[in-house]
């Protein structure tokens, strides 16, 4: 069986890994010394735009010229990028053993890969409702959200029936974004979730209320307080009914399933120390082996500002991470001391034609500013969170860049911030004006 030698290599050819590949090129990195394996078919890519551009009608995302590759505005990186700085992109290829001890990684094809350094960027994959045993949940037209590939099918499923009905389970951003699209593409929708509001783990009830009344406005019923038990399949075995807990069936053509994710780790069990169930780090992401690094959504990590153990399964955090990772990897090489990570918890998310925008943690009293009635038209509020008399979360509906930036500025623990005015003085001037 074929061997092959790198002194880098990348498992994992997602968004961490698009980006440790750029951090790479800028720190000089020579042709012929970068593995990336990848299971998908295509080169690393802004998986966020998946449960957003790439579904629209239009799919202005799929057209040719137009790239969901990684990168941010006119600094994409195409196929090609990689072949010109000497970067081998193994596409298709997934890696089904690891020896850390011998540093040695086997394909299903059987070739071995050998490294230097190792960077785990296998990222998340999705929990199935299959997992749980829910009847005819295998039922064909039932759709997870992670990779290109499933997006595509969806996007062919729309196409192969124009207008049709679609059950959104889970109440997340997944849930929400996807609600969004198929609308966007004319169909009639109905959400489930058992929580008693939407994206529970960030909105509060406030903030859940605007987007609740938001999306009803847009024809999106949403139904509460339960959950789906099973799917009743036609004579092609295609989902026909989703079956909730409550007793009610509901029509569907399609069923997009959207209730979280799990880090790939399965790769490293016994071999790496785990931690809250991701790849433990330090403030490198060095894992518990020399020379093995891992980033992205499997990595759980320092978070300093706060002073404790995270796992964040955010693209912002999936870029910085692989980035701090390879200038790492680079200062130890150069024997030069480097800075631990210093992360402020990004995210953000785009349904209709709302955007919001959150740093930092969502914990202590939460406050509610601006007009959060979903009729007024570009609505703009938000809510920051306030414990021991600090600022430590805000989050902003339909900020402009330097709102966005102000807020994050707030985010960063600025000291003492007890009430509005304080706030508003301390950088977040703009609140006043809403
Ligand atoms: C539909 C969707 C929408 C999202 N929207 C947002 C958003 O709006 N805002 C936001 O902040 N975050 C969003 N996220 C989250 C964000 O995309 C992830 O946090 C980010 O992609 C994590 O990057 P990663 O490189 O760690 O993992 P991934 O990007 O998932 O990449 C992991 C890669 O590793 C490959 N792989 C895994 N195992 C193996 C193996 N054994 N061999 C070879 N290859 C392997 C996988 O196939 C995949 O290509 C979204 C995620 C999804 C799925």
């Amino acid at each position: 069986m074929a061997e092959k030698f790198f002194k880098y290599v990348i498992v994992g050819g997602g968004v961490a890994a698009g980006y440790a590949a750029r951090e790479f090129v800028k720190l000089g990195l020579k042709s012929g010394e970068l593995a990336i394996i990848s299971k998908e078919a295509v080169a690393p890519y802004e998986r966020p735009a998946l449960s957003k551009a790439y579904l629209f009608p239009e799919g202005a995302a799929r057209l040719p010229g137009f790239h969901v590759c990684v990168g941010i505005g006119g600094e994409r990186q195409l196929p090609e990028w990689y072949s010109e700085k000497g970067i081998e992109l193994i596409l298709s290829t997934e890696v089904v053993k690891a020896e850390i001890a011998s540093k040695t990684l086997t394909t299903a094809e059987g070739t071995t890969f050998k490294y230097d350094t190792l960077i785990i960027a296998t990222g998340s994959t999705v929990i199935k409702l299959s997992d749980f045993g829910v009847q005819g949940a295998d039922a064909k037209g039932i759709f997870y959200l992670r990779e290109i590939a499933e997006a595509d099918a969806l996007v062919s499923a729309i196409q192969s029936k124009p207008e049709g009905t679609a059950v959104i389970v889970g109440g997340g951003y997944i849930g929400l974004e996807l609600a969004a699209v198929l609308r966007i593409n004319k169909y009639k929708v109905k959400m489930v979730y058992p929580e008693p509001w939407c994206m529970p783990r960030l909105f509060t009830a406030d903030i859940a209320a605007f987007y609740e009344g938001y999306y009803r406005g847009k024809g999106v019923e949403i139904i509460k307080g339960t959950v789906a038990t099973g799917f009743v399949t036609d004579e092609h075995e295609n989902v026909k009914i989703v079956k909730l807990k409550d007793g009610r069936e509901l029509e569907a053509d399609i069923v997009v399933v959207g209730v979280g994710g799990r880090p790939l780790t399965g790769l490293f069990k016994g071999q790496l120390e785990e931690e809250k169930g991701g790849i433990k780090t330090d403030g490198f992401f060095k894992t518990s082996v020399p020379d093995v690094y891992a980033v992205g959504d499997v990595a759980t990590f320092p978070m300093k500002i706060y002073g404790d153990i995270r796992r964040v399964e955010h693209v912002d955090h999936a870029r910085k991470s692989a980035a701090q990772a390879v200038q790492a990897i680079k200062a130890k090489e150069e024997g030069k001391s480097f800075e631990e990570y210093d992360y402020l918890p990004y995210f953000y998310s785009r349904s209709f034609d709302l955007s919001w925008q959150f740093y930092g943690d969502n914990v202590g009293k939460a406050i509610i500013f601006g007009d959060n009635n979903p009729a007024t038209p570009k609505a703009k509020f938000g809510s920051y969170w306030i414990k021991d008399g600090r600022v430590v979360g805000v989050f902003l509906e339909n900020g402009t860049p330097e709102e966005n930036k102000a807020i994050a500025k707030v985010a960063r623990l600025k000291p003492l911030v007890e009430s509005k005015e304080e706030l508003i003085k301390d950088g977040l001037a703009f609140a006043s004006k809403i």
